[in-house]
């Protein structure tokens, strides 16, 4: 199978060598040192049960000279998305299907504007993996499953074939009943743990144990809550609660990837996190107050060192 890779990052690379390992045709869209990484040393995995490299697969800056692929993988940054743009209308053919993995509820429907709606699946991942250096990455713990889903009747069988693709190269990957409901409850779990962490600067076990700052991790569960059932989304009850859970799950000394960008000086993702939660809150009438607050504190460092707002 032809597999397009937009973003050679931790996620990509993670994915794109399973997919290649396996024997898929895989195309790697990266740019710079990452490129030259992929071309010169091909991709190294390193998990707790050992590392493997993949150099058989392509590697590119010019999607124009891939073309349409049949299954895309968009792995950047959600505020990276009107800048792979060209990339994605290049290698996005009508019956090429997109799985979008970031963090958030709106990618399907922002690729969707850039490029031909048609296929575009809902994705999220719940796999953490860091990259170390271009081209290696670690994944660390027990191999936690892609979850996906079709946001429309029509795309059942795309739906089905990425869910096959994906388990014949030995990835975790689950379709849950509704994927709206599961972009939401990682929605809800990731926008309270960038959020209360970002604020404070502080990882997760400080965060949670403070009564203040575990209070405003309730308080912005809450505001999630809310927005989603407002919108039309059936989360299940206890959604709050599951959440609450899950963050005192984590080891004390997990730091969420928006803090982990904001230490490094990096953009943040935070159009696409609270940005959007405060904009849907407004169209339905919902106030969000602790999200608000969280966006503006974190607004003028959302475009990296720089300190301008990002464009997310
Ligand atoms: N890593 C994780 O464990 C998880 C991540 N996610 C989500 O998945 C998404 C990806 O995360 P992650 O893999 O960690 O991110 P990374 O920053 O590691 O990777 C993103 C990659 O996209 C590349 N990129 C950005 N713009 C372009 C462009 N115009 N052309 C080509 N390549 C480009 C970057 O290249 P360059 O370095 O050159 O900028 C980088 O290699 C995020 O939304 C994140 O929230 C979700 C769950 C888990
Ligand atoms: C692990 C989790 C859910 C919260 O830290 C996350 O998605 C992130 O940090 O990006």
């Amino acid at each position: 199978m032809k597999i397009g890779i937009i973003g050679a990052g931790a996620l990509g690379c993670y994915y794109g060598a399973k997919l290649a390992r396996c024997g898929a045709a895989v195309h790697f869209i990266a740019r710079g040192a990452t490129l030259q990484a992929l071309r010169s040393k091909g991709v190294t995995v390193h998990r707790d049960d050992g590392s493997f490299s993949v150099s058989d697969f392509h590697a590119t800056d010019r999607a124009d000279n891939v073309g349409p692929v049949e299954l895309l993988i968009v792995a950047t940054k959600s505020y990276a998305f009107e800048a792979i743009a060209p990339a994605l209308r290049a290698l996005k053919g009508p019956d090429t299907i997109v799985l979008p993995l970031q963090n958030g509820v709106d990618s399907a429907e922002r690729l969707g504007v850039l490029a031909d709606p048609e296929h575009i699946l809902g994705g999220l991942t719940y796999l953490p993996v860091s990259a170390i250096a271009p081209g290696v990455v670690r994944q660390s713990g027990v191999e936690k499953p892609i979850l996906l889903g079709p946001l429309n009747e029509a795309d059942e069988a795309a739906a089905r074939t990425t869910l096959s693709v994906l388990q014949k190269a030995d990835i975790a990957a689950e379709r849950p009943a509704d994927i709206r409901v599961a972009l939401w409850m990682k929605y809800m779990l990731a926008i309270c743990t960038m959020g209360v962490q970002s604020v404070t600067g502080c990882p997760i076990g400080p965060t949670r144990e403070d009564p203040d700052t575990r209070a405003l991790y309730l308080a912005c569960l809450r505001e999630v809550d809310t927005v989603a059932r407002a919108g039309g989304v059936n989360l299940p009850d206890g959604a709050q609660e599951n959440a609450m859970r899950a963050i005192d799950s984590y080891p004390a000394a997990v730091k969420a990837s928006m803090l982990q960008d904001l230490e490094c000086g990096k953009p943040l993702e935070l159009e696409a996190m609270h940005g959007t939660l405060v904009r849907l809150g407004k169209t339905y009438g919902v106030e969000t107050p602790v999200n608000q607050f969280i966006y503006a504190a974190l607004k003028l460092r959302a475009g990296g060192s720089v300190g301008s707002a990002a464009g997310d």
